[in-house]
């Protein structure tokens, strides 16, 4: 981080004159047909530094570059100091700025103490995993009993944001290891609904409550936790039984005693967690409870393996920098505005819904650290979908819509469920992760659709437009043997370093969140005055009116 903005850089300027003069040049096609080794030099095997097992292929060959351009990139990166940023992080320094913290994720994974961390709190991590082992390790083997003596059969985790998105993401992915005598539900919308339908499933004898929020200050998840205990005491009766059926994972001991929860049912973290990055801390305890405590460190290794590459693997092998320069070139100089994240594992369906947090609300900042307004592009929207169901969607657009899409395309060589079905579900998904960037990069001339069309009077020539796919649009492909813990946790590790590289490129603090205070001041203005239309008071006229409109037809 020096401060700067990311286009005084002299990388920058070079980067966009390359882009000015040469871009029309960078045609896949072309750069393929021109480079034999073009896969070989563009792509890289990532292998665990701690664990050979855990290992995926890179290929970034599918992108509008070449060496020079990469080179550039690089040279950005190292012009915006993010080597030192990046050890910054590493060292405890309080990198996040406005608000005075460190940013230490890759503590929570810090086995044998590999990093050297200063921070207050890191040397008490080990100590919250033991929590996390025994008390997992007492419900999943029911010995941990509820009110009526009765084990455990589902686990309801509310918290939203940070606190529910990896949670569900994880649990999601990972369900294969999952205990199937216990069922986990998630509850983040403030919508009573969300909860109503949750509930319905649930036997208060039965049930274990996890509040999950760092603040504990959360309206969506007091007010939701609140109607779970009422809920739970319409059956349970007396507030002693509160004990044995909630717990809660927080920052904020104080919030969480006055809630009711004793403090040893309470699983601890520290500031230097953001919310978007504490799937590895005590929130990490649906997933768990869920997965067992082993696979749950197993992610957390590999989370670990992530973070020792990133901190050493140099520039033109460090995978996270690679992505994020290749999301630069693409946000920066092309004008993409989105960015898509499709794996074709249906375990993975929720990875696109968790980093449009993890990504979004990272770098989605117009404002430097220093305070200056940036004249460039920072953050991409993130979105996506489980292949091949977005095929059947919106891949229309990505191929021939007028948007450059940039897309990362995610798969396992080996399904968990080869052995249910036949092989064939597998290979048949695979060829499809194949054909798409496939046909992304390479498309199909409008001779090919003529030649295939032949001649006749259907064949028009709006007809042949219309089936012309231009190509030329670029993707990454990331290949893993199968979807293990570890391999989860270095999936997501490299994502986060990936946000955290262009955040320091652009000068952003990717670890504060100011954008969503806003509308929280205003809705808590807003609900004192929905009892009466004469309450409604300092609006503009279109809030007044639909105010106005919702008294008028509510029964509540
Ligand atoms: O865990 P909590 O304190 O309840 O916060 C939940 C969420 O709240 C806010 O929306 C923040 O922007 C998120 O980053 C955070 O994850």
């Amino acid at each position: 981080m020096t401060g700067k903005l990311a286009s005084e850089y002299p990388a920058w300027k070079k980067l966009q004159s390359i882009y000015d003069s040469e871009h029309s040049r960078l045609v896949l096609k072309d750069l393929f047909a021109q480079d034999p080794s073009r896969f070989e030099k563009f792509s890289r095997e990532y292998t665990s530094p701690t664990d050979s097992s855990t290992t995926f292929l890179l290929d970034f060959s599918k992108n509008l570059i070449d060496e020079h351009v990469l080179s550039t990139l690089l040279s950005l990166v190292r012009e915006a100091g993010v080597e030192q940023a990046r050890d910054d992080m590493f060292a405890g320094k309080h990198i996040n700025t406005s608000e005075d913290r460190a940013v230490l994720h890759v503590a929570l994974r810090n086995f044998d103490n590999h990093f050297k961390i200063q921070e207050s709190g890191a040397d008490e991590v080990a100590g919250v995993l033991e929590h996390i082992k025994v008390f997992t390790e007492s419900v999943r083997s029911g010995e941990w009993k509820g009110y009526t003596g009765k084990p455990i059969k589902t686990v309801v985790n509310i918290g939203i944001g940070g606190s529910d998105l990896g949670p569900v993401m994880v649990t999601e992915a990972l369900k294969v290891y999952s205990k199937r005598d216990l069922d986990a539900h998630f509850v983040s919308n403030i919508d009573g609904t969300h909860l109503a339908e949750i509930v319905k499933l649930c036997n208060p004898e039965t049930t274990l409550f996890i509040i999950a929020s760092k603040t504990f200050t959360t309206q969506e998840t007091i007010t939701n936790a609140t109607s779970a205990r009422e809920w739970f005491l319409k059956t349970a009766g007396s507030k002693d039984h509160v004990a044995k059926h909630f717990v809660a994972l927080s920052t904020n001991t104080k919030a969480v005693t006055e809630f009711g929860i004793a403090e040893q049912n309470m699983f601890k973290f520290w500031d230097w967690v953001g919310g978007r990055y504490s799937l590895w801390s005590a929130i990490g305890l649906s997933i768990a409870l869920v997965i067992g405590y082993n696979n749950f460190e197993e992610l957390l290794r590999g989370a670990n393996g992530m973070d020792r590459h990133f901190k050493t693997a140099k520039l033109e092998d460090n995978l996270p920098v690679l992505l994020a320069v290749l999301g630069i070139w693409y946000n920066d100089f092309y004008g993409a505005q989105t960015h898509a994240l499709l794996p074709y594992d249906q375990y993975l369906h929720k990875f696109a819904d968790y980093f449009q947090q993890g990504d979004m609300e990272s770098n989605g900042k117009f404002i430097t650290k220093a305070g200056e307004r940036v004249n460039y592009q920072t953050g991409p929207i993130i979105w996506g979908a489980a292949g091949t169901n977005g095929q059947h969607s919106f891949y229309q657009l990505v191929h021939q819509g007028t948007k450059l899409i940039p897309a990362d395309f995610l798969a396992p060589a080996t399904s968990h469920n080869s052995g249910v079905f036949s092989a064939n579900h597998h290979r048949i998904l695979l060829s499809n992760y194949f054909a798409q960037p496939e046909a992304l990069a390479f498309g199909k001339t409008e001779a090919e659709v003529r030649k295939e069309l032949g001649s006749g009077p259907h064949v028009t020539e709006a007809l042949v437009k219309s089936k012309v796919f231009e190509g030329n649009r670029p993707s990454n492909s990331i290949l893993f043997p199968k979807l293990t813990p570890a391999t989860l946790g270095a999936l997501i590790a490299l994502y986060e370093h990936k946000i955290f590289v262009q955040g320091v490129v652009w000068g952003i603090n990717s670890f504060d969140q100011m954008g969503v205070e806003l509308g929280k001041v205003l809705a808590k203005n807003i609900l004192a005055q929905l009892g009466a239309p004469a309450d409604v008071k300092g609006h503009d006229s279109s809030t007044t009116g639909l105010i106005h409109y919702y008294q008028k037809h509510r029964k509540e």
